[in-house]
């Protein structure tokens, strides 16, 4: 396993950019560097030639580095031994140090027959058994030879789980509906009861079969939502036998999963070292697999195996995840950027921002170094974003024109599953995710800005007063990603490589990006407090806003 790293900031290298970006970082103007270097998008865009659906673009030259800080980035890659870490990584070893776990979900979408092995023991047999299990029922499902209670074909799935048991197999899902083959998916998450309750308004409980998604199946939220629904069922089967029929369960606990009542044959496996939030791989894509067919589930595991192989043999200046990741460590520490937005200009990619949410933050929003020191340089940033244009709308003028700087990735496929009006729509819509990032860059400045109030017919007092507010800094740094199309394999592949960026980012803040204790504290007071909601007898054990709170709470609930 790599040795322990120095602190970050008193690496060599990193004093060096710091000093570098002290003296020039106002002369890093974008669009100067542009004219500077007519081969400047060559040298800082990247082909990766996929083997399906075409190459994906990447183009990260509308960035504030030059040839001085992008080697001395790429060097500080190589000294906070980025490619011993990715090994470690691939090769099993225990990563997640404070839960003594190694971390391969990359193991589940190994698609060669070269063995992974885990503390001696190859676990791809185990791997492939499971997908062979999850083919066959999914098959079952969609074909209607799997039956509901009373003998009717399924058309309904609900997928009852939070975190990472939700988010990536609802982004999925949500991503790759062009590919659906009939059956309808819903998510239950929320513990709020209207969750369960809007969606058991929907479906018929002949027809519908419910997957509880749980890594521990220990989860408050998801045995709530399940044991509402196992009840909601029985109400209406009035039958023990329809539990079979109806439930399965996705998990690593098997014990739990029987005293919850289902049956063991019902249950899809996986293990500890597959976290939560890199578990779409694992049995909790088989929502995926019932929505989209298992041969497109394949798909996608065959895009994140191809950038795995990219990650892991592609030298770091030609190196995707590495680049993104060097980026945002270059905005994060040096220009000390607080957020980082995701803007997809493609509709289906609507909940693309929302799962990365939890794969940067839950990752990489930590205080101390692997070591347990406090860290004294910023680590994950806030993660966001909507699909353009939806987002031009409402936030970008902050983007534009705001006092902070928000570094952006842009992702667009060229082409669009519903090219309807004779593709006027994407075209309009791909006009906008090449104009943002222009305009991002170029800005408009007082010259520009006033020559075309002038021609607008104003002067005099009025011209000079508005001008201020018409004016553009620019400079604004992008990233561009665009796809020939959002397909399986694609997907497969931008997920892997996001993925990959927020492990090359930990790495380098030296933070352990695969636990997830910040999440637990709440949990336990939580527990706490819910006895305490049993009663309207008046709450004084708390700080006066929690009692406060909870007291005008009992005072309205009824
Ligand atoms: O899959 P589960 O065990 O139910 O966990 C669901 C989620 O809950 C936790 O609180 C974690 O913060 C997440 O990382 C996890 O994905």
């Amino acid at each position: 396993m790599a040795g322990t790293l120095p602190p970050l900031n008193t690496e060599p290298v990193f004093k060096k950019i710091q000093e570098y970006y002290n003296a020039h970082s106002q002369e890093l103007v974008i669009k100067d560097l542009f004219v500077k270097d007519p081969k400047r998008f060559l040298k800082y865009s990247l082909r990766l030639s996929t083997p399906k659906d075409g190459e994906i673009l990447l183009d990260y030259s509308k960035n504030r580095v030059n040839e001085d800080v992008w080697p001395m980035l790429l060097e500080l890659a190589r000294v906070r031994r980025v490619a011993e870490a990715r090994d470690a990584m691939f090769c099993g070893q225990h990563i997640n140090i404070t839960e003594n776990r190694a971390v391969l979900h990359t193991a589940l979408r190994n698609r060669s027959l070269d063995p992974v092995l885990l503390d001696n023991k190859d676990v791809m047999p185990d791997v492939r058994a499971e997908l062979a299990h999850m083919k066959e029922f999914t098959n079952q499902v969609i074909s209607g030879v799997w039956r509901g209670c009373t003998g009717k074909q399924i058309t309904d799935v609900v997928n009852i789980g939070i975190g990472g048991s939700d988010l990536g197999p609802l982004m999925v899902t949500e991503s790759l509906k062009p590919y659906g083959k009939g059956l309808h998916s819903h998510f239950v998450s929320n513990i709020d009861g209207t969750h369960m309750a809007e969606v058991l308004k929907k479906v018929c409980y002949e027809t519908t079969l419910f997957i509880i998604a749980s890594k521990t199946f220990t989860t408050q939220e998801t045995i709530t939502n399940a044991t509402s629904a196992k009840t909601w069922l029985l109400e209406h089967a009035k039958d023990e036998e329809a539990v079979a029929k109806h439930f399965v369960a996705l998990s690593t606990n098997k014990e739990k999963v029987t005293a919850f009542g289902i049956d063991s044959k019902n249950m899809f496996g996986f293990w500890d070292w597959v976290g939560g939030r890199y578990s779409l791989w694992s049995a909790i894509g088989l929502s995926i697999c019932l929505s989209i067919g298992f041969e497109n589930f394949e798909q996608l595991l065959d895009g994140a195996y191809w950038m795995d192989n990219h990650f892991r043999s592609a030298p770091f200046e030609k190196n995707a995840p590495v680049i993104l990741a060097l980026l945002g460590v270059w905005y994060s520490n040096f220009y000390k950027a607080e957020t980082h937005a995701l803007l997809p200009y493609d509709q289906y990619l609507h909940r693309f921002a929302a799962y990365f949410q939890q794969g940067d933050m839950e990752s990489n929003g930590k205080f101390v170094s692997k070591s347990g020191k406090p860290v004294e340089y910023s680590t994950g940033p806030i993660v966001w974003g909507e699909p353009g244009t939806n987002g031009q709308h409402a936030f970008y003028q902050l983007i534009h024109q705001g006092t902070r700087l928000i570094p952006c990735d842009f992702i667009a496929p060229a082409q669009t599953h519903n090219p309807i009006a004779n593709g006027k729509h994407h075209k309009i819509l791909l006009s906008n995710f090449l104009a943002q990032t222009e305009a991002l860059m170029a800005g408009k400045t007082s010259d520009q800005a006033r020559e075309e109030l002038t021609k607008a017919g104003l002067c005099g007092n009025e011209l000079e007063n508005i001008l201020p507010h018409k004016i553009f800094t620019g400079n604004r740094p992008t990233n561009s990603i665009v796809c020939k199309k959002i397909s399986p394999f694609t997907l497969g592949a931008l997920i892997a490589l996001y993925e990959h960026k927020i492990f090359v980012q930990g790495i380098i803040w030296d933070i352990n990006s695969f636990d997830q204790w910040g999440v637990e504290l709440g949990k336990q007071l939580a527990k706490a407090i819910e006895p305490e909601l049993d009663n309207c007898d008046e709450i004084s054990s708390h700080d006066s806003s929690t009692n406060g709170l909870i007291n005008f709470i009992k005072a309205n609930w009824k």
